[in-house]
Order: structure tokens, then sequence, then C-alpha cells
């Protein structure tokens, strides 16, 4: 009669675990693992004959599995006969066995002890509270909100938010995105009852799941797959909750707010939660293996508190993250000035250079027009032979241009610097003075600021075009000068420079 553990690569040796001892596994000569990454004590596994059941805890810092799931430091699983467990996530797996043993069948079962949740759970079902299924409305196809349970009972609550995919579920079949509906199951083992325990013991919360599902967008994902997954997940958490499904590029999208404000507005009775308390948990966290920051940005443009996944149900601590390169507080807080540009009163031709978004034409507008210059704008006037017309014409009788384009390359700015040489007019380059991520930044902010958010933005691979086909503006193509723009920040009312100084990108 005997347990062990049985390793799938067979050049490595069983691993006994006799009933009741701490048996402690890592790199060493008892299992012959010598990767560097594995701690010497690794797990700790105490099996139990009785039962046929195995503890299993995590005592070393990588993560180790249970069943494809990762324990977690610290915490203790419990594994059965068959199960697997990977002493390193993904590697050394082995598998529990109990041999000589009679049947399980044959074993009297004592009857389960019902966990506290379900009591409870049972009691929201009688109070009418929990039922069945929620209840799901949309606003167009911007956002998708489902409903379950009474969430307002909790009258004026603090916020605790989850992200869903890769922090409350992940994808059954391992792949990045999921198959179909079916295809999830919950991050941990213990994903449900962490769950069920925070608010049961904190009553002053309420659970808000935000979900950015771009594949809804662009047809890989479909609503009513998604409404039952939603459900399903929903259903085995077994607590009120509200849930946002986000397909639009709006300003529900994280790490934009709005769809916080929403919330409070319609469960929280406009009452703005603690944010000491309040926390949003999600994977999108900024660390190396992560695809984006949008979670955390989320939760550092509300305020409130941050926590990854692994730091809210495993424990864990905080692991290091990058932030995003263009940090728009600290500009709003510092803004630079334009005080050395000058304009003189005779004619002139000014080229711009300047990635998408840049500014250019805000700049244009406050600054140069209202001086008399004639606009020349591919936007307005549509053609490239156009423009130059009408550059042309304006030199031709008297008047200063400027030329409002991103004009990239030097081949775009000679032919205007020939029309101004023609017609004896000196040529000035105004270059913008900003990052590919300051007018990434930019670019989202104009398409938030539109009345209808999420339409008409530049896509992501003009700034890339732009980046690779420019070539610095300098005065041997022709120019008096070439001066540098800074970006001075300038808005018509509060609320806009409270959007601009959020962290609108997802990285
Ligand atoms: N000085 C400023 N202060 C605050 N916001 C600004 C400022 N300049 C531009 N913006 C904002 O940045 C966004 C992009 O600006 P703008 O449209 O002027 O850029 P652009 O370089 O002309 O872009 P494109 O080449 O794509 O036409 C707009 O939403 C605009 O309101």
């Amino acid at each position: 009669m005997t347990c062990l553990l049985r390793p799938q690569d067979p050049k490595f040796p069983e691993i006994p675990l006799p009933d009741g001892e701490v048996v402690t596994v890592g790199r060493g000569p008892l299992s012959k693992i010598k990767d560097s990454r594995c701690s010497r004590t690794q797990l700790e596994f105490r099996a139990n004959y009785k039962t046929r059941k195995v503890s299993v805890k995590q005592v070393g810092p990588n993560e180790s599995a249970l069943n494809g799931t990762p324990i977690g430091i610290g915490i203790e699983e419990v594994g059965k006969e068959n199960d697997s467990v990977d002493i390193l996530f993904g590697e050394h797996r082995y598998k529990i066995v109990f041999e000589g043993l009679p049947p399980l069948e044959s074993i009297p079962v004592k009857p389960a002890k019902i966990p506290k949740m379900f009591s409870s759970k049972d009691q929201f079902k009688k109070d009418g509270i929990l039922p069945k299924v929620g209840e799901w409305k949309s606003k167009g196809d911007q956002l998708h909100i489902y409903t379950y349970g009474d969430i307002i009972r909790r009258a004026k609550a603090n916020i605790a938010g989850f992200d869903m995919d890769g922090t409350i579920i992940t994808t059954k079949s391992g792949k990045v995105f999921p198959k179909d509906d079916k295809d999830w199951r919950f991050l941990y083992n213990s994903t449900v009852q962490k769950l069920q325990t925070f608010f049961e013991d904190n009553d002053n919360f309420k659970f808000v799941i935000v979900t950015n599902q771009a594949g809804m967008a662009n047809g890989k994902t479909s609503l009513e797959g998604m409404k039952k997954k939603v459900e399903a997940i929903v259903s085995q958490l077994g607590i009120p909750v509200v849930v946002y499904i986000i397909p639009g590029r709006n300003e529900y999208r994280k790490p934009v707010t709005g769809i916080w404000n929403l919330f409070v507005e319609e469960y929280n009775e406009s009452v703005e939660p603690n944010p000491q308390e309040s926390f949003f948990c999600g994977d999108a966290a900024g660390r190396k293996k992560d695809h984006s920051l949008s979670d955390r940005l989320f939760a550092l443009n509300l305020g409130i508190g941050f926590k990854t996944p692994e730091e809210f149900f495993m424990g864990q601590k905080p692991q290091e993250f990058t932030m995003p390169l263009f940090q728009p507080r600290k500009l709003l807080d510092n803004p630079p000035s334009n005080d050395h540009i000058q304009y003189p009163d005779s004619q002139e031709m000014i080229i711009m250079v300047g990635f998408p978004g840049s500014g250019k034409s805000s700049f244009v507008k406050s600054q140069i027009l209202t001086r008399s210059y004639v606009h020349v704008n591919r936007d307005t006037l549509k053609t490239a032979a156009k423009c130059l017309s009408v550059a042309d014409e304006a030199l031709k009788s008297g008047k200063s241009v400027v030329v409002d384009n991103t004009n990239p390359e030097r081949k775009d700015r000679a032919e205007y610097i020939k029309l101004a040489s023609k017609s004896k007019v000196p040529v000035r380059c105004f270059k913008m003075n900003i990052t590919h991520n300051q007018a990434l930044h930019n670019n989202r902010f104009r398409e938030l600021s539109r009345e209808n958010p999420g339409q008409g933005s530049v896509p992501a691979v003009a700034f890339n075009t732009f980046k690779s086909r420019l070539q610095e503006p300098t005065k041997d193509e022709g120019f008096t000068d070439v001066l540098l723009v800074n970006f001075v920040p300038t808005f018509s009312d509060d609320k806009k420079r409270e959007l601009y100084g959020k962290y609108l990108l997802e990285k």
C-alpha cells in the first residue's frame, strides 16, 4: 500500500509519499531535477491514505501547478488520485498514484460539510436576491451590461473591480484567445472560494467586472456566445455583480474611466466610493509577461488601489512593472512655452512637419491663421495638387502661407520650397516637438473628445509610417530657419483638461 508521484518523463525517479509524512520536493537528489528555477524546497506533499488525498503546498517562489492551474506561493491545495502536479508550471509533471489500496467505493464516505457560502447563497435565493440568471441591457453595440443579484442592496459601498480574462478566468485550451464560448475555466482552483469569502467578509464592497472585448467589435467573438459565457461564470461565482462588456473604442474602454462613473451613478447612488478602500484587480499590469498596462492604468486614473491576480488570489508580492513613456500629468503640471517663436511682418511660407495628432492644426489655427496666413491642408483641400495650386496662388498674390500637412520627407517639402523660391519668398520649417507616444495619446484624446467617441481615429500604422519616412528637416533644404514647436497644453474646458491628464493608451 503506497502513494507516490509518478513522473511523466521516465528518466526521473518516482517519489514515494508515505502516509501522513511531509515530503519536500524540489531541485535535488530525490527528484534529480537540476533546473535552477526550481527551489530545493519547491513543494511540500502530505498524503492521507485514508481519504486518498494529498495536500500540496507551494513553498518555492516560482509557480507550481495542480492540474495545470498555478498554485501560488504559500498556498495549499488538495490533490487526489490521478491528479497532475507540475513542480514548475508547465514543466516536470507528475501524477499522484495510490497503489495496492482497496477500491475507493469501499471506503465509507462522510457526508460533505456544506461550505459557508452555499448556505448564504441559499439564503440570497430565499430572499429573492440571487436569481438563476441576471438581466442584460445594452448601450447600442458600445456596451453590454449584465446585472446579477441585488447590487444596490449594499448601498453606497466601495468597489472591488475585476478584469475578466486572465484575472477571473483563463482559457481551458491554454490558447491566448478562447476557441469558443466554452473555452474557459477559473484561473485558480481557489478563485471561486476566494471571491465568495472576500464578498462575505466585506459586505461594504460591491463586485464589478469590467472587460474590454475588442474581439467583439472585429467580429471574432459573438455577443450571444459572450453572454452565455458571462452567465455561466457569474452563476458559478454566486455573488451579486455587475459585468460590463466593452467592445467599442469609447469612453468606457479601460484605462479610460467612463465605466466607473457610470457604475457610481447607476449602482452607487452617485456616491463616490472611498479611493483608499476601493481597488481594481487585473492582469494587464505592465509586467514583462503582460500584453498591456490597461488595468493598472485604469486604477491609476481613478486614484484607487491596484492588485494583480497573483497578488489578490495568491497573496504574492507585487512584481516590477514598466510605466508608459508619456506621462500626461507631468506635461500638464510643467507646460513648456513657445516664446522663442516670432513672426515677421513680411511675406513668408511656413512648412509644418509632425506626426499625425501632434497638434499641427491646433497650433496653426490658434497661432498662425490669426495672423492671416493662407491655410494649405490636405484634409480640407483633399488632393496634393490642390494644395500646391492654392499655395502658389496665395504666394503670387503676396500672401503668407502655412502648409499644415505631416510632410515627413524632403521631397514633400521640396515642392513647396520650389514654389516659394520662384516667388522669392523665404521659407521656415516648424517641426512639432512631441514623441511618438504623445502623438498616440493626442490621437486617442481627439477620438474621445468627438461627439461620437471611437469614430474616425487615425490608425496606429499611420504613426509608424510617419516615423519610418521622417527625414529630419534641415536648413540646407532651403529653409531660412528650422524651429521646434512645443506642445503647450490649452483646453476649452476643465473636463477636456481632466481627460487629457489621464492615461488614455493601453500601454
Ligand atoms: N496645445 C494643445 N493643447 C491641448 N490639446 C491639444 C493641443 N494641440 C492639439 N491638441 C489636441 O490633440 C489632438 C490632435 O491635434 P491636431 O488635430 O491639432 O493634430 P494634427 O497634428 O493636426 O493631426 P493630423 O495630422 O492627424 O490632422 C486634438 O484632439 C487636439 O484637440
